[in-house]
């Protein structure tokens, strides 16, 4: 789509395929009427598209209030191949999270002497309890497609309901429900969005089947360089780095840790991966409020030219402003 002006829109990479939870985030974000948003097959197709200049922005999970970091974003934050050398964060959104079982109820042939919900797997006693349980008989599922993050976020419906059964890591629960759309036997379900049902017309299984109602993911936006819009955002800021830290240094962490708090820097996050270079060293993730791009009173500058002297490499990744902005590029 173009604009009158025949000035293309400016483009979105997000995670897909459509209906993706990514891809509801990057809604959030982005008016389709406005930004010309592409789906990407995957985390790293999204820093590539926006590395590459295919994409002028990029929107990627980074952490779900229960299950934690997405790993992959993490590993392409480390950028340990040096990869992504301009990419830096320049926003964030948050997303509800409700999960839904999604696949093809049973037929009679399949399952002749069921009828109604499954009965619970027998298993110790427990007091966690799932919140909701299978709307319709689901004996006759042999597999379950979808994003390790949201495995992760479905522990208790799935231990309840649907114990050792075959689970299959794909891409993202939208790349999960069109693959069992088209699995003609009927027996793969799917983990994803209520929008997903809609999309691939699958039936609906189990609602609502995260363990905790609270669940919410963080996105990450990205872009090339610094948005010159930034030098004029409001707070409250937020920024992320990483780091590491001479690995035979005793301390050497808690000194790098140190400055922050030297300059009063609240940290919000702390993550780490390895460097996959020597066994047991890690790449250091610290997120912290405040922005290096408004820095009026200079101690974010500061403390990260203190935080260098403290450590092997230091890369500063962005600073944005934590909130739901209206607009980004
Ligand atoms: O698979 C999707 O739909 C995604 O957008 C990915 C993702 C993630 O990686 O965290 C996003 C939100 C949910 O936490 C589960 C999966």
């Amino acid at each position: 789509m173009v604009l009158e002006s025949d000035k293309p829109l400016p483009s979105v990479s997000f995670l897909g395929p459509v209906s993706s939870y990514t891809h509801q985030a990057t809604l959030q974000c982005f008016d389709s009427d406005l930004y010309n948003l592409q789906p990407a097959d995957t985390i790293t197709g999204v820093f590539e598209a926006v590395q590459s200049g295919t994409a002028d922005l990029g929107v990627v999970p980074f952490e779900n209030s229960s299950n934690g970091a997405v790993i992959p974003t993490l590993d392409l934050l480390a950028d340990r191949q040096s990869q992504y050398g301009d990419i830096t964060v320049c926003g964030n959104s948050y997303l509800g999270v409700s999960h839904y079982l999604l696949g093809h109820k049973a037929t009679s042939i399949e399952s002749p002497a069921l009828s109604g919900a499954t009965t619970p797997t027998p298993q110790a006693p427990n007091d966690i309890r799932p919140s909701s349980e299978p709307l319709t008989n689901i004996k006759h599922l042999q597999r379950i497609y979808t994003h390790p993050q949201a495995f992760g976020q479905c522990e208790i419906f799935l231990g309840e309901y649907l114990k050792g059964i075959e689970r299959i890591d794909v891409s993202s629960t939208s790349k999960a429900a069109e693959i069992v759309k088209a699995d003609t036997t009927g027996t793969s379900a799917a983990i994803a969005s209520s929008l997903a049902s809609e999309i691939y017309s699958l039936d609906v299984l189990a609602k609502s089947i995260e363990d905790r109602p609270d669940n919410r993911t963080r996105f990450l936006v990205l872009r090339k360089g610094i948005d010159e819009k930034a030098r004029r955002a409001t707070g409250p800021f937020k920024s992320l780095i990483s780091f590491t830290v001479h690995h035979h240094s005793p301390g050497a962490l808690a000194d790098a840790l140190g400055c922050f708090r030297r300059y009063h820097l609240n940290l919000t996050s702390i993550n780490s991966r390895p460097t996959k270079l020597i066994p047991f060293q890690y790449i250091f993730f610290v997120e912290f409020e405040g922005s290096l791009i408004r820095d009026p009173a200079g101690d974010v500058q500061a403390a990260l030219d203190e935080v260098k002297k403290h450590t092997q490499s230091c890369r500063w990744l962005g600073s944005w402003t934590d909130q739901l902005p209206q607009t980004y590029g």
